[in-house]
């Protein structure tokens, strides 16, 4: 049985990512917004819109933390966070669902993406991921470094040098791995299920893809930093 041990460096690196994972956070001014009392489609769109606005810049900022993303081609960069913005938001509203936010504002948040203009075939996917990924239980720790492997995913749209990519994600999917040993000894196949979450994810931006059509279809407004990230 080989002795799976996280290095000095594979430490220092878990511990940047994790202190960068929760320092940029939503601010709580913009979450409580969620608790006001209006519950119209269209309000929940906006404070919805207003969310995932606050999550992109927040994402930004993350993503300038991660040690070796702005040595990149700054092209590259940008690709990176286009093609993986919508997967890292799923994998942050997940967690904010399966942490348990203070009293009444997870029923709050579930209540306003139910009414919010997403139809039903969307939305049992969407719910059916939160579940899985709160089964999963992870720490802080594997939040941090899953959504990292994310964002270095190599063969996103226009990414020009994937092998830099790769090798940058091959040094978080390591860390990740050890961790998951060390955290989950009693379930050797645990790493394996938290990849599979990340194939789950894919498909659930395909869905968001629709759903971004059938909200423009319907003349709802996005913000520019949204139409930019998103292309809509
Ligand atoms: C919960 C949500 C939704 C959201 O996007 C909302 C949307 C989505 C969509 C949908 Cl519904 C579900 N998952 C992912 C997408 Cl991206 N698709 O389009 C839109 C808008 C443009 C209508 C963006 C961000 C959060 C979010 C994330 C983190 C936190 C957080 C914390 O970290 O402490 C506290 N609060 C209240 C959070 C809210």
């Amino acid at each position: 049985k080989e002795k799976v041990e996280i290095t000095k460096e594979q430490q220092a690196l878990m511990k940047i990512i994790t202190d960068a994972y929760n320092r940029h956070q939503i601010p709580q001014d913009v979450a409580k917004k969620l608790l006001q009392d209006q519950y119209s489609a269209e309000e929940n769109f906006l404070l919805l819109t207003e969310m995932a606005t606050s999550q992109v810049q927040v994402l930004v900022e993350f993503t300038k933390n991660i040690p070796g993303f702005l040595s990149l081609d700054r092209e590259d960069q940008i690709a990176l966070l286009k093609g993986s913005a919508v997967e890292a938001m799923f994998l942050r509203s997940a967690q904010v669902f399966s942490r348990k936010m203070p009293s009444g504002h997870t029923e709050v948040l579930e209540e306003r993406i139910r009414k919010s203009g997403i139809s039903e075939e969307f939305i049992t996917p969407m719910f059916n991921f939160y579940k899985s990924i709160g089964e999963l239980h992870m720490v802080q720790e594997e939040q941090a470094l899953l959504t990292t492997v994310t964002i270095l995913t190599p063969d996103r749209p226009y990414v020009k040098d994937q092998q830099a990519v790769e090798r940058l994600q091959e040094t978080m999917l390591d860390v990740l791995r050890k961790l998951c040993v060390l955290q989950h000894p009693q379930e050797p196949q645990y790493f394996a299920r938290l990849l599979g979450r990340l194939t789950e994810l894919r498909t659930l931006s395909h869905y968001h893809t629709e759903m971004l059509v059938s909200w423009r279809m319907n003349d709802h407004k996005f913000t520019p930093l949204l139409c930019e990230i998103w292309d809509v």
